[in-house]
C-alpha cells in the first residue's frame, strides 16, 4: 500500500494557507447575486475583490478531506453585506465544518425547500453544516471575515440553484443594525 504523507500547515494572520490553490472572486464574478442592481453597477466601476479562497484539495474520493480558508472582505452592495456565492454540495448529503478565525459575520443556510437558518459567527465559532443544506457566509463587520472550512473530498460544489433563485433571506444593514429580511425575488 502506498500511503499519502501527513503534513501540517500554518494559516497566517491574513488567512492565507501557504502553498494552497488560490481563488479570487471579484464583484464582476457575481453578476445577478446581489439584490440592488443599480448599486451593483455603480460599485462595478471599482470591481472590488469580494473574497479569496485558499484550498488544499485531494482527489475526489470517498473518505478523504479537503480544507480551505476564505477571506471575505467587508463591504456592501446597496444595503446588502458582501457574501460568498453559496452552494449545495454536488453530493448533496455531504456535511461540512466551518471554524471562524477573524472578523465578524455569519452563515445563511437553506434547505432545498427554502427553509432558512442564520448562524452568527465570531472568532472561535464552529458551525456544523448538515447534509443537504446550502450555505453562504456573510461579512457583517468592517474588517475581513476569515474562516476555515473542512469538507469531504468528494463533496463538490453545486452553484446552479442558488445562482438562479438566491436565498429566501437577504442580510442587510438597516439603521446601523444587521437584519435578515425577505428576499422579494425569492419564489
Ligand atoms: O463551503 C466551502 C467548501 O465546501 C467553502 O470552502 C466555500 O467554497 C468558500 O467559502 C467559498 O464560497 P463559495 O463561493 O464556494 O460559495
Ligand atoms: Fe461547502
Amino acid at each position: 500500500m502506498e500511503y499519502k504523507r501527513p503534513f501540517g500547515v500554518r494559516i497566517d494572520e491574513n488567512g492565507v494557507i501557504p502553498g494552497a490553490k488560490k481563488l479570487v472572486r471579484r464583484l464582476s464574478d457575481m453578476r445577478g447575486y446581489f439584490y440592488d442592481e443599480k448599486a451593483y453597477e455603480e460599485l462595478l466601476k471599482e470591481d472590488p475583490v469580494v473574497y479569496e479562497v485558499y484550498a488544499v484539495e485531494q482527489e475526489e474520493k470517498d473518505g478523504d478531506l479537503n480544507f480551505a480558508t476564505t477571506i471575505l472582505y467587508p463591504g456592501k452592495v446597496g444595503k446588502e453585506f458582501f457574501f460568498t456565492k453559496g452552494h449545495f454540495h454536488a453530493k448533496a448529503d455531504r456535511a461540512e465544518i466551518y471554524y471562524a478565525l477573524k472578523g465578524k459575520g455569519g452563515m445563511l443556510l437553506q434547505t432545498p425547500e427554502g427553509e432558512v437558518e442564520w448562524v452568527p459567527m465570531e472568532p472561535g465559532t464552529v458551525v456544523y453544516v448538515p447534509p443537504y443544506w446550502a450555505h453562504r457566509t456573510v461579512n457583517t463587520g468592517d474588517e475581513p471575515f476569515i474562516f476555515l472550512a473542512i469538507y469531504p473530498a468528494d463533496a463538490g460544489h453545486d452553484y446552479g440553484s442558488i445562482k438562479e433563485k438566491g436565498f429566501a433571506k437577504l442580510v442587510v444593514e438597516e439603521n446601523g443594525e444587521v437584519k435578515l429580511i425577505d428576499n422579494p425575488r425569492w419564489k
